[in-house]
């Protein structure tokens, strides 16, 4: 049968809430070689919060401005600057003037069918879908129905704060004009890539307030303490360890006032609430199969709901790793198991369990990557790990790269395997994957020896990396 957009039907094999990637890539890897259909229901646009609100938006305005940066801080490039109308534009072309007509085709190419509405459980397999008219309709899976209903941005419960009608994330990536003076509330991964468009669209006074001790309080210490640093230089202040008691905006649209936990006031023309996510899983009917209606909703290494063997939870909703990657990778791993299962075929084998290591890229100014874990996390983890850590400045390949290169690189090695690793820096983005094939590939130390850098890239810090650990383990 061809697919459709809103075809009218009521039953399918899988079942899937919420469009996002994680979501599509279920479908997908459900239906592509088993015979089975599906159908995905999306109340707001189909590619999800990543395509429209969040990657892809942040990193169309990232990408000039890390290559402008690059520029004006390499001796014998004059010239470089940023065109802040041409970069929205740009930005309004990345993510489609909103308009997910191609992410329907690719659905309805794949032969998925999609609904649009809100969809919620309305008991065993069964889904039913509310649509922007308010009509209602009931939609029965014969296998499985998969939640990927994603997250939406916490607004932590501050005094004024929701009344102030502060930015989101979603605000910052699809912003039309560049505020003046920005107070964003948080240090993690959405504040610090926010910093930096900002500031490189011209925002003139920025502050960060960060309620924990460092920013990107998950990553290696030496990563944040690196951006603070760069932050500073370019004039963003960062408090760390505050926390904003009160928030109040006199008119709509008028100048905000933030007043902090040492009495201190902040004035300021926006104020951003990067402080987080917050499940969307409060309206999805989750009680109506016996789960709590609210939170995470977890799942076990195949990636389904504990005692209810036909539902699925794939992407941030499960609060795995919130991440546009690592949810299009439960998406081939749950689609595979729910293929698998309806063959009645064993689930014999790597691919039907969640067994990942987590890569993230930071897209800040200098770069942050990592793959695994940190020395903190390893430690935790009951193991009993060695590092080795290396200043990416004293390489011929970040020498040339950038007259002011600052950056640092990191292994966690358990044994004779690596468990985790980090790179700050400029031009690192790519070299993350290296690692995540080490860590996953399980590579022996001495067989990483053999693994020759190309000269001169930034991937030579591997080398110097394996002479330092080898410098240390001879008591050099
Ligand atoms: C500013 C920002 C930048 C980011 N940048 C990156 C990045 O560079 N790289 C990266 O890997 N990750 C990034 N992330 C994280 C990434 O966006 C998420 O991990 C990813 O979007 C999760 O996908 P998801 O499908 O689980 O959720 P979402 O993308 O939120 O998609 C969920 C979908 O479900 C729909 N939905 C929800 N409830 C219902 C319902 N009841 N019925 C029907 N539809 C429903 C929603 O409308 C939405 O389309 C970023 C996040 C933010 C906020
Ligand atoms: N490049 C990427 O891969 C990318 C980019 C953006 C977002 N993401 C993902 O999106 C998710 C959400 O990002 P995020 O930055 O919103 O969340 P986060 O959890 O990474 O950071 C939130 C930060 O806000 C702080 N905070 C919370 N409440 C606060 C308060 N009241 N006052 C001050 N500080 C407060 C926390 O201590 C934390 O450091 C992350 O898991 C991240 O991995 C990924």
């Amino acid at each position: 049968m061809n697919a459709a957009l809103n075809p009218d039907r009521s039953e399918w094999d899988v079942i899937v809430i919420g469009g996002g990637p994680p979501g599509e890539v279920a479908a997908q890897y459900a239906t592509q070689f088993s015979g089975l259909d599906a159908v995905i229901v999306e109340r707001e646009l189909l590619g999800g919060e990543c395509s429209f609100w969040a990657c892809m938006p942040s990193k169309g305005l990232l990408r000039p401005i890390e290559l402008v940066s690059n520029a004006r801080n390499l001796r014998g490039v004059t010239g470089a600057s940023i065109d802040v109308a041409g970069v929205l534009a740009r930005r309004d072309e990345i993510v489609k003037h909103h308009d997910d007509g191609s992410q329907v085709n690719w659905a309805v190419g794949a032969g998925i069918d999609v609904i649009r509405g809100h969809g919620r459980l309305a008991g065993e397999k069964t889904v039913t879908v509310t649509g922007a008219d308010g009509s209602t309709r009931t939609l029965t899976a014969r296998h499985a129905v998969v939640l990927a209903a994603g997250t939406r941005a916490n607004i932590p419960p501050i005094e004024g704060l929701r009344d102030a009608a502060p930015w989101t994330s979603r605000d910052a990536t699809n912003l039309q004009s560049v505020p003046r003076r920005v107070v964003v509330v948080g240090g993690g991964v959405v504040a610090c890539e926010a910093a930096t468009w900002l500031h490189g669209l011209g925002t003139e006074e920025l502050t960060l307030i960060e309620g924990g001790p460092r920013l990107l309080g998950r990553t290696e210490p030496f990563a944040g303490e690196i951006l603070a640093e760069r932050f500073a230089a370019a004039g963003i202040t960062v408090r760390t360890g505050t926390k904003v008691t009160a928030v109040s905006r006199g008119t709509a649209g008028g100048e905000v006032t933030v007043t902090l936990d040492d009495g201190s006031v902040v004035v300021a023309d926006e104020i951003l609430v990067a402080a987080g996510r917050t499940p969307n899983s409060d309206d999805l009917g989750l009680d109506s199969v016996g789960l709590a209606p609210h939170g995470y909703v977890t799942v076990d290494d195949r990636l389904t709901v504990p005692g209810v063997d036909w539902l699925y939870v794939v992407g941030d909703l499960n609060g795995r790793a919130l991440l546009t990657h690592m949810g299009k990778y439960q998406g081939r791993v749950v689609g595979e198991v729910i293929a698998s299962r309806a063959a009645g075929t064993p689930l014999d084998g790597y691919r039907y369990r969640d067994r990942a290591t987590v890569p993230q890229v930071t897209f800040t100014d200098p770069e942050i990557g990592s793959a695994g874990l940190t020395e903190a996390q390893a430690r935790d983890a009951g193991l009993d790990v060695e590092t080795a850590e290396y200043d990416l400045a004293a390489l011929a390949g970040t020498y040339l790269l950038r007259d002011d290169y600052v950056g640092r690189a990191k292994l966690v090695i358990d044994g004779d395997t690596l468990v985790g690793a980090t790179f700050v820096g400029t031009g690192i983005a790519e070299l993350v994957h290296s690692a995540t094939v080490a860590i996953v590939g399980k590579v022996p130390i001495a067989d990483l020896w053999h693994a020759v850098p190309s000269y001169p890239t930034v991937s030579e810090v591997w080398l110097r990396l394996l002479e330092t650990l080898e410098q240390q383990r001879r008591g050099k």
